[in-house]
């Protein structure tokens, strides 16, 4: 049947998974993520299991054949953008999954069809549904082709030994060095307090570890460790939603990064906005039998900043006080230039915010142009902002200072924090965002909104949907949109809700200056923010997933 062009196609996501006959768990819910984030789920039932919200009754693996099948047929009309597994309850099934993940792979090469295990050894409930057979196959045939395991750390210590006192970090990288590009151990159990560390403990440090877990209880978290290195592995944690309703969690979680995947995100993008709808769907999960009721995520989970998860918050994430706000001035044309001298000349056409943005001059020369820099905003009432070299900030007297995220590890956050600085931090990504906030900064960049000359990145543009898309979820905190702007683009990034536009290029490569910081400053002035239109469900990717999605 031909398509109708006025529609869209969704993506397709696979659940090879159980039926819950209690519409809890398995694929039920993996239908109820994958609809939240509107791609199209289609299913292959691996086993069947008699269960309610209390227990499970019986599990029955279906035969290879019928699994078989069911995938062929698949295969034939509906071929996956991404594909989630859960309950597999058999090798043979296991192995029938893994023939034709590498099929499907052999048959689209540019497609990279991202696969995430969400590995089911036991119900809640206590059922076991894995013998040590099952448990060798994932580690040694279904897990090397994984782009993300989802286990919990129960299942994530079921395949590596001796492992009964390892926590999430060391057994993710177990898990990876099996294969898996990337894994997630959900509900880590970093809260507790370990028998060897209450005996070391003094009267007074246990008070204050007691209070630390009492604080850290209120979150809850899961250890990430992804492909892009140091930045996207931590602790991602959300405030925990009361609820006794929590069937099928893990199944949401994994399939709602599946469907994430299949809209083309990377993995830990995809984990963040897991996080996000698991979180959704605990909130209006609600009872169905007498025990713990279905996990019922619903679209827009991904609009509500309340579901925006943290990177590496810092350990007293809950006291910490925020970085001191934006002033009123700071509204509007942000320039970013690389010498005092610049420094003078845009402060003396009117700009209010500067930023001094020196790559690679000798030290002597870096102080210099700093302690320059400071003394001219100062005289003017502007507020300048230092890029990178945070310690001359603090020193030298600049009001604040811009961060890009390989520059965070090695800043003294609490330094800045405690002398009062604004604090401005680059984010290209969901999973930046993350870690953006959990420091509660003056602003927050987003980047780049168009394609820039001046320097090199892997990011795609983000464009003002997602710009506006950002403004709308942080709402909470100043948005800087930076990236290829020029007068009419700075305009609709303040109409998308932009605090401040940043801009490099089309000041300091225009041929006449003064005219283009004259239009800046017109465009970017008094423009008040459009009415929220339709704003996307979630942002658009900033990555190529397909670089990061292929498998060998
Ligand atoms: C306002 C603003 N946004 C982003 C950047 C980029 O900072 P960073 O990621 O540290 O990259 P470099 O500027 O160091 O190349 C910025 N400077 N200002
Ligand atoms: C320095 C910088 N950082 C970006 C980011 O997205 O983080 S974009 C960018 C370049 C901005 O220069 P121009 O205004 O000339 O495009």
């Amino acid at each position: 049947m031909a398509g109708d062009d006025a529609i869209p196609r969704r993506p397709v996501v696979w659940t090879i998974a159980g039926t819950d006959s209690g519409g809890g768990a398995g694929i039920h819910a993996d239908t109820r993520a994958l609809d939240a984030f509107g791609v199209h789920g289609a299913c292959a039932v691996a086993a069947v299991t008699a269960q309610h919200s209390l227990a499970v009754t019986h599990v029955e693996p279906v035969s290879p054949a019928v699994l078989g099948a069911q995938l062929e047929a698949l295969a034939a009309d509906m071929p996956p953008d991404a594909i989630k597994t859960g309950l597999l309850a058999s090798v043979e099934n296991l192995r029938v999954v893994v023939a034709h993940v590498r099929r499907l792979r052999a048959r689209f090469p540019d497609r990279a069809v991202p696969l995430v295990v969400d590995p089911v050894f036991g119900a809640t409930t206590g059922a076991s549904f894995a013998d040590e057979a099952l448990r060798v196959a994932y580690r040694e045939e279904l897990l090397p082709l994984a782009t993300l395991a989802t286990p919990n750390v129960a299942e994530a210590r079921a395949l590596v030994p001796s492992s009964q006192l390892l926590g999430p970090e060391p057994l993710a990288r177990a898990w990876r060095a099996f294969g898996a590009r990337a894994v997630v151990v959900t509900g880590g159990d970093s809260d507790r307090l370990a028998e060897e560390e209450l005996e070391q403990l003094s009267t007074a440090r246990l008070a204050s570890r007691l209070a630390e877990i009492d604080s850290r209880a209120a979150w809850a978290h899961d250890w990430l460790d992804a492909e892009h290195g140091q930045r996207s592995r931590g602790w991602l944690a959300s405030r925990r939603i009361e609820t006794e309703h929590d069937h099928g969690t893990g199944c949401v979680f994994a399939s709602a990064a599946a469907a994430a995947m299949a809209h083309g995100f990377v993995a830990a993008d995809a984990v963040v906005l897991a996080k996000m709808a698991t979180c959704e769907g605990l909130r209006n999960a609600y009872a169905a039998g007498g025990g713990a009721g279905p996990v019922a995520p619903r679209a827009g989970f991904a609009t509500r900043l309340a579901n925006l998860p943290v990177l590496n918050p810092l350990p007293d994430a809950d006291s910490r006080f925020a970085f001191p706000a934006m002033p009123g001035h700071t509204r509007g044309l942000y320039a970013i230039v690389d010498s005092s001298a610049w420094v003078a000349r845009v402060l003396a056409e009117g700009v209010r915010l500067v930023q001094l943005r020196v790559k690679e001059v000798p030290a002597d020369l870096l102080v210099r142009e700093i302690r320059a820099a400071v003394a001219i905003a100062r005289a003017v009432g502007a507020t300048l902002i230092v890029n990178d070299h945070w310690e001359l900030a603090l020193e030298l007297g600049a009001h604040g200072v811009h961060l890009g995220q390989d520059d965070l590890a090695g800043a003294d956050i609490d330094a800045l924090h405690h002398a009062g600085l604004l604090l401005g931090i680059s984010t290209h990504s969901y999973w930046e965002v993350c870690r953006a906030r959990a420091l509660r900064p003056s602003y927050i960049a987003c980047g780049p909104i168009h394609a820039t000359t001046l320097k090199q990145m892997p990011w795609i543009p983000q464009g003002d949907a997602n710009l506006a898309y950002w403004c709308a979820l942080l709402h909470d905190t100043p948005v800087v949109a930076i990236g290829g702007m020029d007068a009419a683009r700075a305009r609709d990034a303040m109409r998308a809700g932009a605090w401040a536009v940043a801009v490099v290029g089309a000041i300091t490569r225009s041929e006449d200056p003064r005219a283009a910081i004259g239009l800046l400053q017109q465009a970017t002035a008094s423009v008040s923010r459009a009415a929220p239109g339709s704003l996307p469900a979630f942002a658009r990717t900033t990555l190529d997933g397909s670089d990061t999605r292929r498998l060998a």
